[in-house]
């Protein structure tokens, strides 16, 4: 008896059969097919896919930062813009979701950019430096547990890792909401914050982003 599979095992067998192999676009748009079609999944998805490109693009970075991997779509919806040189490190601490994230990354043949680093962001975030030679991040996606954006956002910021220009783009601030977060990081002086409205993935329900721009 093969226990059932999961959702995210689904997923990655819909990319695995209908991805064109080393084509990021056509594995993005296998997963927003199949979870707008067959079953839901929490995936930043295209319509906030759009924000999160823009954002990345004005950030160029050559170090970025990304938790909460879940299945790798924003991963590759990240690293597919990276400069040659330049890295995606994902932090997931669920082993089957890494897993299954690191042969869909393996798919869109953008395994030499992202590494996942397995394990809770607050624990890892610390071992940046001395475990990923990580000195200053440039470009940080924050799209995991929503009690986690402020204390892992206080921690990046204690650890040393912000620079002046360095970006952080939150998902979900309306829903399922981060309102410690957002009250946070418009009150704080160093970080010049803007909303970008929008709707949950693959959902007519409002949501929105939040950039913030450390000012050192
Ligand atoms: N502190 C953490 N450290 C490392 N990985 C984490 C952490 N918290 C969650 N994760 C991982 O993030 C992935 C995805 N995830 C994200 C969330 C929180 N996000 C949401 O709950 C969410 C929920 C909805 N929704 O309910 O409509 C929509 C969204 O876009 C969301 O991001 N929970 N799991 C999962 O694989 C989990 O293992
Ligand atoms: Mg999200």
């Amino acid at each position: 008896f093969v226990m059932d599979q999961s959702k995210e095992q689904r997923i990655l067998n819909s990319v695995s059969y209908n991805a064109v192999k080393g084509d990021p676009e056509s594995v993005l748009d296998c997963i927003d097919n199949y979870c707008s079609q067959k079953e839901w999944a929490m995936n930043v998805g295209d319509e906030k896919g759009v924000i999160l490109d823009k954002v990345v693009e004005e950030a160029d970075p050559t170090i970025a930062l990304e938790f909460g991997t879940y299945v790798g779509y924003s991963a590759i919806r990240i690293a597919r813009l990276l400069k040659p040189n330049a890295r995606l490190l994902t932090i997931e601490f669920n082993p089957e979701f890494a897993s299954i994230a690191r042969e869909i990354i393996e798919i869109a043949g953008l395994s030499e950019k992202i590494t996942i680093i397995e394990g809770h962001s607050q624990d890892i975030i610390p071992q940046l430096r001395e475990k990923y030679q990580v000195d200053k991040v440039d470009f940080v996606f924050l799209d995991h547990w929503k009690e986690r954006y402020c204390p892992d956002t206080i921690l990046l910021e204690e650890c040393g890792y912000l620079k002046k220009g360095s970006i952080l783009l939150a998902d979900n601030i309306v829903y399922p909401g981060a309102p410690d977060f957002v009250k946070y990081i418009r009150s704080h002086k160093s970080f010049d914050c803007t909303n970008y409205p929008s709707h949950l993935e693959y959902m007519k329900v409002e949501d929105a982003m939040e950039k913030a721009v450390y000012m050192g």
